[in-house]
């Protein structure tokens, strides 16, 4: 399993972290080097798994000891039945995921270059998305924390209100991943924003500097992240100005599926365990580069932890 932070896990029977998100179903393809369009070319392996961002930063805090619930909506096919048992298998508790008769599970057809270890995904979805009605049949007793992946913003936005009114003392993070229209909905309400380069991109900042002073600005969240690939990740909490923190590089970067799922996850494992916000992204910027030097998210529950190669 992906370590190091995890060295510190104990128990943590306080509460449970509810991510809300689409889980999805991941055909992996490992390739040998990206192809050419119209070339034909043999995998090396193929994996059929769960993925998602939300659930692939669950099934990370899991492992760190987190009890957690997902909520969003899965199609009525084979796909679903094998990420409710991959949840399941997780710990990961899912009693109030939406099934839509006749629908079909989000799948991503991704091809992993050996050469480098990058993705690329290819993302087919007609699903509907969680609605706030249907997260209004959700209890909200017990959590710890809810994280959200920022989409569907109208829709969001009235979760986050739902949660900020009801259960004012749990915590919120939202992931900025990609932008959408409305996103700017979701800005209002979280503790903290995960942002990625390409949202950044997307609202024009190159610099993280100026697009984290530019979020926390138009927000009111204390802690706002971008993670930046390679380059590792930078942080702004209000109040302070902006820290960067380089990238952990593993001995060789064999996978980087997911790591900005599991660089979220390591960001909020952190602040469940009130570090201060510097060590809580060091040790997510810690834990992405570990899982970028291993393939998968997490591997098989039964085999060692890695340990921390360099
Ligand atoms: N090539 C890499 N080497 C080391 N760490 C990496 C590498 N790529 C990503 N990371 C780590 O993973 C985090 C998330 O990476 P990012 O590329 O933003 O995620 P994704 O593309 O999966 O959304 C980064 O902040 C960094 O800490
Ligand atoms: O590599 P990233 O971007 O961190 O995330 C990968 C991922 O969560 O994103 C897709 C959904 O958008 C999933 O198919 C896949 O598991």
């Amino acid at each position: 399993m992906i370590s190091d932070p995890a060295e510190s896990v104990r128990a943590h029977p306080a509460g449970s972290v509810l991510g809300v998100g689409i889980a999805v179903l991941d055909l992996v393809n490992e390739v040998e080097v990206y192809p050419a369009e119209d070339d034909e070319v043999r995998a090396l392996a193929l994996r059929r798994v769960r993925g998602g961002n939300v659930t692939n930063s669950l099934a990370v805090l899991s492992q760190l000891g987190h009890p957690c619930r997902w909520v969003g909506t899965l199609g009525d096919d084979a796909a679903a039945d094998l990420i409710l048992d991959d949840l399941a298998g997780h710990g990961i508790e899912a009693r109030d995921a939406v099934r839509v008769p006749g629908g079909t599970t989000p799948t991503s057809s991704i091809l992993l270059s050996r050469a480098g270890g990058s993705r690329t995904i290819v993302h087919f979805r007609d699903l509907p998305e969680l609605s706030a009605e249907d997260f209004g049949r959700v209890s909200l007793a017990g959590l710890a924390r809810v994280h959200f992946e920022g989409r569907n913003p109208q829709e969001t936005a009235r979760m986050i209100r739902r949660v900020r009114e009801e259960a004012p003392e749990v915590p919120i993070s939202v992931e900025l991943e990609k932008h959408r229209p409305g996103i700017e909905a979701l800005l209002h309400g979280p503790q903290v924003l995960l942002a990625s380069r390409a949202y950044a991109h997307a609202v024009g900042f190159e610099d993280p500097d100026a697009f984290l002073e530019d979020l926390l600005m138009h927000s009111d969240a204390r802690l706002c992240v971008v993670a930046r690939g390679a380059e590792g990740a930078a942080f702004l909490e209000r109040g302070g100005h902006v820290q960067r923190v380089p990238a952990y590089v593993p001995t060789r970067v064999v996978d980087t599926l997911g790591a900005g799922d599991v660089f979220n996850a390591g960001v909020i494992h952190g602040l469940l365990e009130d570090l201060p916000a510097a060590e809580a992204v060091e040790q997510a910027v810690k834990l992405a580069g570990l899982k970028c030097g291993h393939p998968g998210i997490v591997t098989e529950r039964a085999s060692p932890p890695i340990s921390d190669r360099t």
